[in-house]
């Protein structure tokens, strides 16, 4: 299998930092700070990107890397570095030989600081370059809904090798989401699914474990012949996506089925194992520039999943021209099948908005 060490690399590395995550989300202090933009980044976010880039940098020493974070914060305020430190020291895979795989534990707090800043490539369009959200959806990690620990490698601009780790989507792919308020029915078998994709290789989804990886199942998408059932996924956060274009998309497809809202790249997981059918980002603003590390490994998923992804007015999304998708606007997702209709509908309700 092609890129068989980096998806091995990327899922151990995914699969390690969820766990910091995880003791983030149960433990009292989050560190929660406002960056400039006024989101906010939490003690996890800093960690998980230290920990994944370490990884990164042991195995593949010559990749760069996009990375959502930078160490500025930490730099500057010794008791945020080490609440992060203490953080990263403690999260370990349970199976000694991947965590060797992974390169062990972080060294010194300047080898932590070194990784978290090594995410500062501007990106472009050849080599290999890997994108990283080291926490994907932080509000929905801070309030205890969805989040997504999210890396992909793109290989001359062109996402490659996706993995996501979802520490609280079910880990049946059989899960029924109830439209009306979002909660995945209890299937029994728990939470933490890890999502994972090669190009031209089909995407796979397993446990999310605290050691050994698990083994992985095939996914796809749901095959959908009756639009009038269709479940439209869509972001919580009205800041982020238009949820008022969105409805009217799907009102206009025939969709009779409410929206479902999931924070985080867990709407391309999950519709690319059918358990919803299309991803609607609909632009809230003309002047936001959506970030290649909050899509690129959803999108490697969903298109080995049968799916297609594009931007609102159906163009690709290029993922070469630096650490944003400049030359798009929004992001749709659906299967291959109705891709077509999907867009031609969005571009209707484009084209009849005032800006
Ligand atoms: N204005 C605007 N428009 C579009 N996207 C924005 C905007 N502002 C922020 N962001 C990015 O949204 C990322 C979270 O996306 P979600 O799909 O989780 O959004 S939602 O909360 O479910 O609505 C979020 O990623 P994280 O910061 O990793 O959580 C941001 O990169
Ligand atoms: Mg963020
Ligand atoms: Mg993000
Ligand atoms: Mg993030």
């Amino acid at each position: 299998m092609a890129y068989e060490k980096e998806l091995e690399i990327a899922m151990l590395a995914v699969q390690r930092a969820a766990l910091l995550t995880k003791s983030v989300y149960t433990s009292h202090t989050k560190g929660t700070l406002s960056k400039s933009d006024s989101s906010p980044v939490t003690i996890g976010d800093f960690g998980a990107q230290g920990l994944i880039i370490a990884s990164i940098k042991h195995a593949f020493p010559s990749d760069e890397v996009v990375g959502e974070e930078d160490a500025d914060d930490l730099r500057s305020d010794a008791q945020l570095r080490d609440l992060v430190w203490d953080l990263v020291q403690t999260a370990k895979l349970d199976d000694a030989s991947e965590e060797e795989k992974i390169g062990g534990p972080i060294s010194s707090v300047e080898k932590m600081l070194d990784a978290i800043d090594s995410g500062r490539s501007q990106g472009g369009p050849s080599g290999r370059i890997w994108a990283l959200d080291p926490i994907d959806g932080t509000k929905g990690f801070l309030r205890g809904g969805q989040y997504a620990v999210c890396l992909a490698l793109l290989v001359d601009g062109v996402p490659t090798v996706g993995v996501l780790g979802c520490p609280n989507l079910p880990i049946s792919d059989d899960v029924v989401i109830d439209s009306s308020t979002g909660a995945h029915a209890d299937s029994g078998e728990g939470k933490g699914v890890l999502f994972a994709a090669v190009k031209g290789e089909g995407a796979t989804s397993r446990p999310l474990t605290s050691g050994a990886l698990a083994e992985g199942k095939k996914i796809s998408m749901k095959p959908l012949e009756d639009l009038t059932q269709a479940t439209v996924c869509e972001g919580v956060e009205a800041g982020h996506s238009s949820h008022g274009d969105n409805a009217a998309i799907a009102t206009k497809l025939g969709v009779t089925k409410p929206s479902v809202r999931l924070d985080s790249q867990a709407k391309y997981g999950s519709i690319a194992r059918g358990a919803g059918d299309l991803y609607l980002r609909l632009p809230v603003s003309k002047a936001y520039q959506e970030k290649i590390w909050d899509h690129a490994a959803g999108v490697v998923i969903v298109q080995e999943a049968g799916g297609e992804v594009a931007d609102a007015w159906g163009k690709p999304l290029d993922f070469s021209i630096g650490r944003t998708l400049k030359e798009n606007k929004g992001v749709v997702a659906a299967p291959k099948s109705i891709f077509p209709k999907v867009i031609e509908v969005v571009k209707e309700v484009l084209d009849a908005k005032e800006w």
